[in-house]
Order: structure tokens, then C-alpha cells, then sequence
């Protein structure tokens, strides 16, 4: 579904932060992305949602080579991708609910066709209460569990989480995690990345290490 060939990436005039990388994300797989903070685990999901080109390397995102897809399609293409940022990027104007179903709301679907299963998502990720209020007054922990609810809501080919558990405390890491197996179970491939250790050890999953710019993957 993902393939990476000799990929490199600088930002500017830096030096390379990610250096030869070659590898596949197959469909339906389930990974977790680690290394050392700064070793470049965001960097990376950017590249795999296709908002920074490398700069060197091939990069194939549902067998089109992210180089040669025009700018005004690539709207389309992320639809097929889940996302949850590190900050969240919630819309500040829209209420949980909304922020949720937004994905939905954006391909057109009424609102009568997702209320139930948004607000059973919600109920799941223990936002129940959190239904009908803003961003604003939500803690960093329920931002991020709005912001997966919102990644997943629409069943996407390919799951991109940074650090998805890292506002949230063991039990909820433990629920979330579950949910992202769950979603793999139904077919979406998810890529998680994580400083957490004992996260990982819930999963016989693949890892994908990042050190030093490279990459190593043990299945
Ligand atoms: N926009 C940017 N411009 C210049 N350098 C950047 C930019 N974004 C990240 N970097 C640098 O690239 C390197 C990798 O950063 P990145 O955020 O990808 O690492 P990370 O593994 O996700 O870190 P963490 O675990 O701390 O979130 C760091 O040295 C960082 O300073």
C-alpha cells in the first residue's frame, strides 16, 4: 500500500534526518513507529500523509508516486488516511460532536446516517459528557481522544497516530490501543508512533526503530 525507496529528507540546508529508507507499510498491517525523541518519528508520518515531498528517494502512497500527484488531488487522496497530530488541531469553533463527524460531514453524508455511531465512538473514548462543548474547555487528554475519534470515525485504508497516548493515563492508553486493534481488525493499517514501552509490549506487533536517521524493522 506504502512503499519507500532510498527516501531521504533535510529540512532547508540542515542536515539529513532521515537517510535511506526502504520499506513497506502492507495493507491491513499494524506497526509501531519508535526511536528517540527527535530521531525524526513525525517527520516521517509527514511524509506518509504526504505533507512534505523528501528529498530525495521514491515515495509510492496507494501506488502513485507521491512526486507526480497534483497539488489539487492530494485533498482527495489523504480522505483515505487517519490522522492524529501531536497538537491535536482540532477546529476551535465546532463542538466535540462536531469536530468528530466532521470527516463524514465532509463526504457529504447526513447527519442521521453517523449520529449513532459518533456518539458510541464517543461514549467508547469516555467523552460522553463532552458531546456538545468546545475545544476551549477540554483537558489535553480529551482533545486527544477527540482527535482519534475524528482519525477513525470514517474507517480510513491507513492510520497515522503521533503519540496518540501520550496525554491519557495507563487504563485509557490501554482502551485506545484496543481500538486501534480493532480497527485494524476490520482492515485499516495503522502506524502508531510511541515513546511507550509498555504500550508496546500489549502487541506482538511490528516495530519500526528510528535511530540515528535509519531505520530498522523487526517483524
Ligand atoms: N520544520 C522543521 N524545520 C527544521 N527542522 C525540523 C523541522 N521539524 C523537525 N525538525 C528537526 O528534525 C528532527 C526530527 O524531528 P521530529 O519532530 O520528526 O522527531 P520526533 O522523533 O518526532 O521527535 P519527538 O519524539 O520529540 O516528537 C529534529 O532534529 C527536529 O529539530
Amino acid at each position: 500500500m506504502i512503499r519507500f525507496e532510498n527516501v531521504g529528507l533535510r529540512y532547508g540546508m540542515g542536515p539529513e534526518i532521515l537517510r535511506d529508507l526502504t520499506f513497506d507499510i502492507p495493507k491491513r498491517s499494524f506497526q509501531f513507529l519508535t526511536g528517540p525523541s527527535g530521531a525524526g518519528k513525525t517527520t516521517l508520518l509527514r511524509l506518509l500523509f504526504m505533507s512534505l515531498q523528501p528529498t530525495r528517494g521514491l515515495i509510492n502512497v496507494f501506488n502513485r508516486d507521491i512526486a507526480t500527484i497534483p497539488r489539487d488531488e492530494l485533498p482527495l487522496l489523504r480522505r483515505r488516511i487517519g490522522i492524529v497530530f501531536q497538537d491535536f488541531r482540532l477546529l476551535d469553533h465546532l463542538t466535540t460532536f462536531e469536530n468528530v463527524a466532521l470527516p463524514l460531514r465532509v463526504r457529504g453524508k447526513e447527519e442521521s446516517s453517523y449520529r449513532r455511531d459518533v456518539l458510541e465512538l464517543l461514549n467508547w473514548v469516555g467523552l460522553g459528557d463532552r458531546i456538545n462543548v468546545l475545544p476551549a474547555v477540554l483537558s489535553g487528554g480529551e482533545k486527544q481522544r477527540v482527535a482519534i475519534a475524528r482519525a477513525i470515525i470514517d474507517q480510513p485504508q491507513l492510520l497515522l497516530a503521533d503519540e496518540p497516548t501520550g496525554n491519557v493515563d495507563p487504563p485509557m492508553a490501554l482502551r485506545l490501543l484496543r481500538l486501534f486493534m480493532e480497527l485494524n481488525r476490520l482492515g485499516t493499517a495503522v502506524v502508531i508512533a510511541t515513546h511507550d514501552l509498555s504500550l508496546m509490549e500489549q502487541v506482538d506487533a511490528r516495530r519500526m526503530i528510528l535511530s540515528e536517521g535509519r531505520l530498522d524493522i523487526y517483524d
